[in-house]
């Protein structure tokens, strides 16, 4: 199952930065070894804003909630998910 998942990140300006720091690097290391197994397909910057779109191939919705509240960064993100499906024009085998 896809999913787009809408990312804003909104971390505290009096929030300790050494702290926000290794807070970011964890989340790195969770989404690159997640993209290394092809569950998080993609991951996208919105230009100009600390936001990201990214997608997600999971087996289920509760698979995808285990994964994103696992998310480092979760107490920082608002996140809008949105479920995909194939597109009749798509011609990418692996849009599905
Ligand atoms: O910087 C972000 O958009 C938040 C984030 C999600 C995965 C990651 O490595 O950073």
């Amino acid at each position: 199952m896809l999913f787009m998942v809408e990312m804003d990140v909104n971390i505290p300006h009096d929030f300790d930065p050494a702290q926000a720091d290794r807070i970011k690097a964890e989340e790195k290391a969770y989404s690159q070894t997640l993209q290394a197994s092809g569950v998080w397909r993609h991951i996208w910057r919105k230009a100009g804003l600390y936001s990201n779109v990214s997608i997600f191939d999971v087996e289920s919705n509760a698979a995808l909630h285990d994964l994103l509240i696992a998310l480092p960064l979760y107490p920082f993100i608002t996140m809008t998910v949105t479920p995909l499906c194939r597109h009749p024009s798509a011609i990418h085998e692996d849009d599905r």
